[in-house]
């Protein structure tokens, strides 16, 4: 996909423009409203779901700087919401889960679709796919099943066919998610720029310059959003033209950083 509207299509952020923005974050909060994508953006990839680590300090200071930003801050991720607060515990932060489908709003009451019969039953097909292409992980994720080819790149094809038999047989409200090395069938009754919106209705994100950061195809939906809505979008990882974003980091550690720089500079 590319954007030809973008003049800076996935643009490394200049030392310049970094500076400012997070001048910007640091001085007049009130102002701006950050979504985090999780995997790929605020933690680095692993080679298993599991395997991901949450460096020190970073959950600390992601809640020093919702505190700054007076709660504006949430998660948007691909990632079960429940498991997204285990990262993250003792902190609740608002998050968005399974790409935007669940929802926690600020009162704590949490949005999500119910899985159908079909799609459990499906699910259920799935967890024994690792019996026909070892190797291949399934990820239960509640109400969205992710497969995982990460160590076995070249079954990506058994992969894909076996999830297009699968998404059939789900039947209606559902979609099939690419990500990084893992296809996913998730429920379609929402996406991360709709999550990203609903948020924005809320207190304290009402009235916010929405500033988004994310890696992969499932924070496009955000990002195009964010651009929309006159905000930031801010992909992490290598050039590429393959992005809505406008703007660039080059890894996980450059977002942390940046983090890190807000909250010293806030001091
Ligand atoms: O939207 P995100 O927060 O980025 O979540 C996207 C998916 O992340 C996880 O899978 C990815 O990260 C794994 C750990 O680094 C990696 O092993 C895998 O190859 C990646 O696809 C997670 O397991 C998925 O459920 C999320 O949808
Ligand atoms: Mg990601």
């Amino acid at each position: 996909m590319t954007n030809a509207q973008t003049t800076e299509i996935s643009e490394p952020l200049p030392r310049e423009t970094i500076a400012n923005l997070i001048a910007a974050i640091a001085s007049q909060p009130e102002r701006y409203a950050l979504f985090f994508d999780i995997d790929g953006t605020l933690l680095d990839l692993a080679e298993t779901p599991d395997a991901i680590t949450v460096p020190n300090g970073l959950t600390d200071d992601l809640k020093a700087l919702s505190h700054h930003l007076d709660g504006a801050l949430a998660l948007v991720t691909g990632r079960a919401l429940s498991y997204a607060d285990t990262l993250f515990f003792p902190h609740r932060f608002p998050i968005a889960g399974l790409h935007g489908t669940e929802r926690r709003m600020l009162d704590g009451q949490i949005i999500r679709a119910e899985p159908t019969a079909e799609f459990l039953d499906v699910k259920q097909r799935l967890a024994t796919l690792p019996e026909s292409f070892p190797g291949v992980l399934v990820e239960d994720k509640g109400g969205a099943v992710a497969v995982h080819f990460r160590q076995v790149p070249e079954l990506a094809d058994h992969v894909g066919e076996a999830m297009r038999v699968a998404i059939a047989k789900a039947g209606p409200g559902y979609e099939l998610q690419r990500g990084k090395m893992v296809l996913e069938i998730r429920p379609d009754s929402a996406d991360k720029g709709r999550a990203l919106d609903a948020y924005l209705a809320e207190a304290p994100f009402a009235g916010r310059i929405p500033v988004a950061f994310g890696d992969d195809v499932t924070d496009e939906a955000m990002f195009k959003l964010v651009n929309a809505k006159g905000g930031i979008s801010i992909h992490i990882g290598a050039p590429t033209d393959s992005t809505l974003a406008r703007k660039r980091l080059s890894k996980p550690q450059a977002v942390r950083d940046m983090i890190a720089t807000i909250l010293r500079k806030q001091l």
